[in-house]
């Protein structure tokens, strides 16, 4: 089956055409199937294209080529890994334009924040082409007579990745680079929302020399697939982005085969503006965790905290900037906020608000669906721990906006939440800025500013958010096994 047509060609107006893959890369084989699933731009509804429903056959298949290929990967040194990997972070470069548009046209996001992305996800191969380097074990002062004592650290085996489509480039190259690097073939299943990012970035793979058996992108029903990995006793590890419903159910699936599950989920981020800060900083910093990805960001702003005395101008002025903001297709230049996944995500930010409307809380702007899978950005004021707003992810542009009275309050409805992604505060009392680094239960907080993402730095929640942690020098460690030898010296 050829993988683009004449149509698809004119219509996405990629430079490089091959980039769009309607196979699956199996095994160093661009596979296709005989049930396929269809994939639709969710700002217009129409079909994109179609992608193979492979299942547990596949899968079968994919792990027998990801354990024939690990020897041999596994024993690169290092510096052989990287050049790999760096040839695939040039392909990504070269064709950040159309990955970026592919994204666009998959999952709505606006043509800017794609690039975005695109550069987010290349950084995540250099940065462990890089550090694969630095896979160090150590020495151990013996405690025990005559020996020498040191770990080294040797890769886990084949590895599998399921990820979920609001980042469909960058989390399949945080986990990817990150087990390569470490000497372990990765498995990717991507969203069904989203293949199209994972199967470029496989067809770039692929050119930048990376064996079939070593990266490989499996597309079909994630349950299935899901089920086909948790029972081989060869893939040693799994890391799973998405919602902590379904990361419940891979723990338990897990438990058979004993793996090792690296699990970003859902978050409920706090947002802390205390009444010492400048208004129009704390604004745009509002603005910028709140309304990225539309709002479908585990890292969004999901619980703005404002201090009493600068509550109602900042109300006034998010209210202002929010409504200000320009919905529309991603590929629009002008558009901030694209659509929503599905409708599903729209009825559920319409519930979230009508809840709160009903408990009592104020509409200020927005807070109502805008045809297909829009939804108007929205300032929800008043809102309170009894709302849905409060309690869950609303993954939408929607933003809850409540007071508080002083630090201790605002820690503690920070912490009211089963999740510990990520919290954000300004403050300009150092004091009080470290105080809350150390109090709120998160696995990273934000002081004074709203990017704090990069390839340097240990991602990864605390409490229902997850465990394990991507990036930086730890991300290597969940795709190794620390081995301890204890060598006796003769005589
Ligand atoms: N912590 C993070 O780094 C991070 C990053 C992005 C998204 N997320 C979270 O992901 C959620 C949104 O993404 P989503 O709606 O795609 O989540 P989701 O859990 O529904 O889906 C994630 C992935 O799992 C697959 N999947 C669904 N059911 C499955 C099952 N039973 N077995 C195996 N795989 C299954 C999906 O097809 C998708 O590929 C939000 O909660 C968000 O916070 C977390
Ligand atoms: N925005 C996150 C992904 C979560 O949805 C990131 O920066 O990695």
């Amino acid at each position: 089956m050829a993988p683009q047509t004449a149509r698809t060609r004119s219509h996405f107006q990629l430079d490089t055409p091959h980039l769009w893959r309607e196979q699956a890369w199996l095994a160093g084989h661009w596979t296709g199937a005989r049930e396929t699933l269809a994939v639709t731009d969710p700002a217009t509804g129409e079909t994109i294209g179609h992608i193979p429903s492979l299942g547990e056959a596949a899968v079968v298949t994919a792990i027998d080529a990801a354990a024939a290929a690990l020897p041999a990967w596994a024993a690169l040194t290092p510096d052989e890994r990287a050049d790999r990997l760096l040839a695939w972070y040039a392909g990504m470069r070269q064709h950040r334009e159309d990955l970026a548009r592919i994204m666009t046209l998959e999952e709505g996001k606006p043509l800017a924040e794609a690039r975005g992305e695109i550069d987010y996800a290349a950084s995540f191969v250099r940065w462990f082409a890089e550090e694969g380097r630095r896979a160090y074990g150590e020495t151990i002062p013996s405690h025990l007579p005559g020996r020498h004592l040191h770990t080294l650290r040797q890769p886990i085996g084949v590895t599998a990745a399921i990820t979920p489509w609001n980042f469909p480039s960058a989390m399949v190259t945080r986990k990817a680079a990150a087990a390569l690097a470490a000497g372990c073939p990765m498995l990717v299943r991507p969203a069904s929302e989203t293949p199209y990012s994972a199967l470029a970035l496989a067809r770039l793979a692929e050119q930048a020399g990376i064996p079939g058996g070593i990266f490989q992108v499996i597309t079909g029903d994630g349950r299935s697939i899901a089920s086909a990995l948790m029972r081989d006793t060869r893939v040693r590890a799994l890391s799973f982005t998405g919602s902590t419903e379904v990361g419940k159910a891979l723990i338990r699936q897990s438990a058979d085969t004993v793996k090792r599950l690296t699990l970003e989920l859902g978050g409920n981020a706090p947002f802390i503006v205390f009444d010492d800060v400048d208004l129009d900083a704390a604004v745009d910093g509002a603005l910028a965790a709140k309304f990225q990805t539309s709002g479908e960001d585990c890292l969004a702003a999901n619980r703005i905290l404002v201090q009493r005395p600068l509550y109602a101008a900042f109300l006034e002025r998010f209210a202002a900037r929010t409504a200000a903001l320009r919905v529309g297709h991603g590929l629009e230049p002008d558009t901030d906020i694209g659509p929503l996944i599905d409708a599903r995500a729209v009825a559920k930010a319409d519930q979230h608000v009508s809840d709160a409307r009903e408990r009592g809380a104020r509409v200020l702007t927005g807070g109502k669906p805008l045809g297909g899978n829009f939804y108007a950005p929205t300032v929800v004021a008043d809102v309170t721990p009894d709302m849905a707003l409060f309690r869950e992810e609303t993954f939408s542009p929607v933003a809850a906006v409540l007071a508080f009275d002083d630090e201790a309050e605002a820690v503690r409805l920070a912490n009211d939440t089963e999740y510990g992604l990520v919290a954000y505060c300004y403050t300009a009392d150092l004091g009080r800025a470290t105080r809350l680094g150390d109090a709120l239960d998160y696995g990273m907080v934000a002081i004074n500013c709203a990017k704090l993402t990069g390839p340097p730095i240990p991602f990864g929640g605390v409490k229902q958010s997850g465990q394990g942690r991507e990036g930086s020098r730890h991300g290597l460690d969940e795709y190794s096994e620390l081995k301890y030898i204890c060598l006796g010296l003769p005589g």
